[in-house]
């Protein structure tokens, strides 16, 4: 994609938004929120239903106003500048804003046709694969085809933030992937792209950066991998088994086997020496655990969800053996042992809770 002349420089922010506050009937959806986005670069916000991600987004697209707090794309106001922002930024709305009556090949032409400078709508018709339902009006798409022709309205107008309100929900995998593909040019390209989704893998994927959203505020915010607390890209060394086996097994006695046979200052490669976690780790909330790293354990075990549990330590084969121990003496037959690094599912359902909202 051609660079404006008036692009923003690749590491500037692109999308600044500082204590936003955005009230309904008199109750803050969103509360002081401060955001930050990055030209070339992929910024996801992820939360709860109702957190307050689609009004922060909508605000930084001008399409509501803050009762407070500054929001600054490309260095302007989305509402008052709104005319000077528009051939500038991509917007995808969650519910798509497409009119009902006309052919998504014509929609996609027509949102083509005002910008000055549009990509190949050809090009993007065949890898969005919006061919096949082109000549189908807008009101008897699918779900998923629906998403792909408003994906391709916000990217078309090759603007310098492009903001994608769950861009691959209700898609299948092959749509999916060739999103993802998309963005990742996007990025390449040095926009600023700005996402929520609920799909976990998907940000962690995708995202240079991320934002959990709570309650209208910012809880977490950091790259992947230091929200997924071991703070090293690319670590292959295992920190967490888990298991999925019969709900109400013993944690105490895993831990304490865990314990026994882990020998005192044993810290394998990559793992944080006991009584020393992680900032990140530091700052997720308590959780229902058997043993914290602060009273001089080295495991931590969990059952987060009944059936699901998480025992978090210094992993080597010798702890597996111990879990099968476990699971043995318990008569369980688990329907899965794996070991691996925590998920930033994980990290979300710590920060955010397991409860349904
Ligand atoms: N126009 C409105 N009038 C009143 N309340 C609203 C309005 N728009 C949103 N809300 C409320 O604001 C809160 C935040 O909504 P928002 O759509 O920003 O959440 P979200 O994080 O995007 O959720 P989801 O993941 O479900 O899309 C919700 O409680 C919602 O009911």
């Amino acid at each position: 994609m051609p660079t404006a002349p008036d692009a923003a420089p690749a590491a500037a922010a692109a999308v600044e938004v500082h204590g936003l506050v955005k009230r309904y009937g008199g109750r803050a959806v969103v509360d002081h929120l401060d955001l930050t986005a990055r030209a070339g670069a992929v910024t996801a916000v992820l939360g709860p239903n109702g957190a307050g991600k689609t009004t922060t987004i909508e605000c930084c697209e001008g399409l509501r106003t803050p009762d407070d707090g500054t929001v600054r794309v490309l260095g302007l106001d989305p509402v008052a500048d709104a005319r000077t922002l528009r051939p500038r930024v991509g917007v995808m709305l969650q519910d798509g804003g497409l009119p009902n009556g006309a052919r998504a090949g014509e929609v996609l032409r027509h949102v083509a046709a005002m910008y000055a400078a549009p990509r190949d709508v050809g090009e993007l018709t065949e890898r969005l694969g919006i061919d096949s339902f082109a000549r189908t009006s807008v009101r008897r798409l699918s779900g998923g085809q629906r998403q792909r022709l408003a994906l391709a309205c916000a990217v078309v107008g090759r603007g310098q933030v492009v903001f994608l309100d769950e861009p691959s929900a209700g898609m299948d995998p092959q749509s999916r992937r060739a999103v993802w593909e998309l963005i990742r040019e996007l990025r390449a390209d040095g926009v600023a792209v700005v996402l929520t989704t609920h799909l976990m893998d998907e940000a962690a994927d995708l995202a240079d950066h991320v934002h959990v959203v709570d309650h209208g505020q910012v809880i977490a915010a950091g790259t992947v991998s230091e929200l997924l607390a071991d703070g090293s890209p690319g670590t292959t060394t295992a920190t967490c088994v888990r298991v999925e086996a019969r709900p109400g097994l013993d944690v105490a006695r895993l831990t304490a086997a865990l314990e026994a046979d882990t020998p005192p200052g044993h810290t394998p490669p990559g793992h944080p020496a006991p009584g020393h976690p992680p900032a990140e780790q530091a700052r997720t909330p308590a959780r229902e655990t058997s043993g914290t790293p602060s009273e001089g354990r080295r495991w931590t075990v969990a059952e987060p969800e009944p059936g699901t549990y998480l025992a978090e330590g210094p992993v080597d084969p010798g702890s597996l053996a111990t879990v099968a121990t476990w699971l043995a003496d318990a008569g369980s037959l688990a329907r899965s042992v794996t070991t691996g690094g925590r998920t930033l599912e994980d990290v979300f359902l710590d920060l955010t809770g397991r409860h349904l909202r």
